[in-house]
């Protein structure tokens, strides 16, 4: 556990090894009066004379002593937190390194709740394993180990009793972490259930108020608090009695030494002074045992909280090389693909061409893969089975940036930085200049809106976008895509929040914005698809019919459910639709 973090501590290691030997010495200096005043009891016990220069020579010793002590360990901790927090950081990079690498729609799945606690608390965790338990908890074991040394020399009958408590004390210990172990992975569960569901309360306050699921949602909030608060009794009630146990005998070493020590001495078996000065030493460790023992029993937590963060980073990154994309042309290909998002497949050998140029869209009930058939494309997963290619490229052949140049990906739910609209829309072409974001925010139907907001395009977006309707949202991210000009357009349901007027604007837009492009389009309004050169149904993951509107009309049943579903509707309107025909 501590070789693994220190290497994340990299050049700062020296420096917790510094504050193990400053904190050693510090406590050194706090057992030494035990010593010095065993210098002043010693010749009275002998009756013999000391002078009041050497008591106070001693006295003044002892001072000293208290003063280096905290210095020394004053030092030691400053160099362990300054190691600690370089390693904390050293340790944030290198995690958000390797979950970069991972697929972004696997990060998506951990839940915001538990990827903050990752990064945050559990981060955390460590700068108490560097800053206190490796040097504050050695330091305190290792000086003790030299005071029992000391005692045996003293007297080795008396350091053997002073030990005695040693091996009922390891045991306490022992079963403590047994414990400890076994119940963590429960223990930890819910503290990630309960992060996650706070996030996704806060995130869904909106829609709660709305649909009046206060209680509902409260419930839920509250049964994840107290289950996590049970939990963590739970662990602590098992814990509990071997933590009093150990706690108050390990440092109890004159537990044996008083009575059997005594008895030695009265039958000369062991000299006073040497009994008093083993007493003294007893007393002086003690302290120092509990304290060293207390940081102890927070490692079975850390060790938990240590393994879990490598877990994370050993789960197995996305396929991907550092090569350019070197395909032939911007046709996209689904080879005999299949997925599982766990253990159930939801796409099923799905083969699919979409020629350059050509406007694809897919169709389907709710839940039939149409996102997920999106989302390997832009590869936010890894496929189970079969490839999907790019110009006669597999994606898994270039790197994730070579890929995002050839596609734009316009999802149903669009994320805003907290920056303004402009450097938002800016996010498609990092270098392009304010004319070009402006004219891009302009053919995205953008202006009507950005003239009503105080700042225009300098509006700053909020948290999350949450600034603007879902609609101009969708409206910005289009502007991005716009400015951005890939040759390969993804849109999952790109017009979802449009009222009718604007659709029809969105829409045009859209056309602008796909006209000789390769373009893959997942509706549920299927009005606005029947020009499309291809329509691919999907059902229940598979792709059960791929063909024109009309010609699925005439021979396609799943399609023509979906059609008689979408005449039905009653607000469905002909107009403009994407692809330039109409119904
Ligand atoms: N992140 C996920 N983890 C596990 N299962 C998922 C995940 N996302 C989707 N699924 C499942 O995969 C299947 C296909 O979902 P997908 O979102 O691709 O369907 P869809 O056709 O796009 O649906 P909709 O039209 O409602 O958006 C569904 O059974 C869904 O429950």
């Amino acid at each position: 556990m501590f070789k693994k973090v220190l290497e994340y501590a990299g050049e700062y290691r020296r420096t917790t090894y510094k504050a193990v030997v400053l904190m050693l010495i510090g406590l050194i200096f706090s057992v030494s009066p035990f010593f010095l005043a065993y210098q002043i009891i010693r010749p009275l016990l002998l009756k013999q004379s000391i002078d009041i220069l050497t008591v106070s020579a001693l006295v003044a010793a002892i001072a000293v002593c208290g003063v280096l002590h905290t210095v020394f360990y004053i030092k030691g901790l400053e160099l362990s937190h300054i190691s600690a927090f370089h390693t904390l950081k050293n340790l944030r990079i290198s995690l958000q390194g390797k979950l970069e690498k991972q697929p972004l729609g696997a990060i998506q799945d951990k839940g915001t709740g538990a990827i903050k606690k990752m990064f945050v608390d559990d981060i955390e965790t460590i700068e108490l394993l560097l800053a206190h338990t490796l040097p504050e908890g050695l330091a305190n074991l290792a000086v003790p180990v030299i005071v029992f040394i000391g005692m045996f020399i003293a007297d080795w009958k008396l350091g053997l009793l002073s030990l005695c408590a040693l091996p009922l004390g390891v045991l306490c210990m022992g079963m403590m972490f047994k414990i400890g172990m076994r119940d963590m992975g429960s223990y930890y569960a819910a503290g990630k259930k309960m992060n996650n569901t706070i996030v996704e309360y806060i995130n869904g306050m909106e829609v709660v108020k709305v649909f009046n699921r206060d209680g509902e949602s409260y419930h839920r909030f509250e049964g994840d608090v107290k289950s996590y608060r049970d939990f963590t009794l739970k662990w602590y009630k098992a814990c509990w009695p071997f933590m009093a146990l150990y706690s108050s005998i390990l440092p109890c070493i004159a537990m044996f030494t008083l009575p059997i020590g005594a008895y030695l001495v009265l039958n000369n078996h062991s000299t006073l002074p040497d009994f008093v000065l083993v007493l003294c030493m007893s007393f002086s460790v003690g302290p120092l045992f509990l304290k060293a023992l207390g940081f102890m029993s927070t490692l079975p937590q850390i060790n938990f909280k240590i393994k879990s963060l490598e877990d994370t980073f050993n789960s197995p990154p996305l396929q991907q090389s550092d090569k350019p994309f070197t395909g032939n042309d911007h046709g996209v290909e689904f080879e005999n693909v299949s997925f599982a998002y766990k253990e159930e497949e939801v796409l099923h050998g799905i083969s699919l061409k979409v020629k350059e140029g050509d406007l694809v869209a897919l169709v389907g009930e709710s839940g039939s893969g149409k996102s997920t058939l999106a989302k390997l494309l832009v590869h936010f997963y890894d496929v189970t089975g079969g490839c999907v290619k790019i110009g006669g490229q597999d994606i898994r052949d270039m790197s994730v940036e070579a890929l995002n140049n050839e596609i734009s990906y316009v999802a149903q739910e669009q994320f805003l930085f907290n920056i303004s609209l402009l450097e938002n829309i800016r996010l498609g072409k990092l270098d392009a200049t304010d004319d070009e974001v402006m004219a891009a925010a302009q053919k995205a139907q953008c202006g009507e809106f950005l003239a009503r907001l105080q700042d225009g395009i300098h509006t700053m977006a909020g948290d999350g976008g949450k600034q603007l309707s879902g609609g101009e949202r969708q409206r910005i991210s289009l502007a991005r895509a716009i400015l951005k000009n890939a040759p390969i357009i993804v849109l999952d349901e790109a017009t979802a929040f449009m009222d009718p007027e604007n659709e029809e604007k969105m829409n045009e837009a859209i056309a602008e914005l796909i006209h000789d492009k390769t373009v893959i389009v997942i509706a549920h309004r299927l009005y606005s698809i029947v020009g499309a050169d291809i329509i691919c149904v999907l059902e229940r993951g598979n792709l059960v019919a791929a063909g024109t509107h009309k010609e699925l009309l005439e021979g396609c049943p799943a399609y023509q459910k979906l059609w008689s579903a979408a005449e039905d509707s009653a607000s469905w309107k002909v107009g403009t639709a994407i692809g330039g025909e109409q119904a």
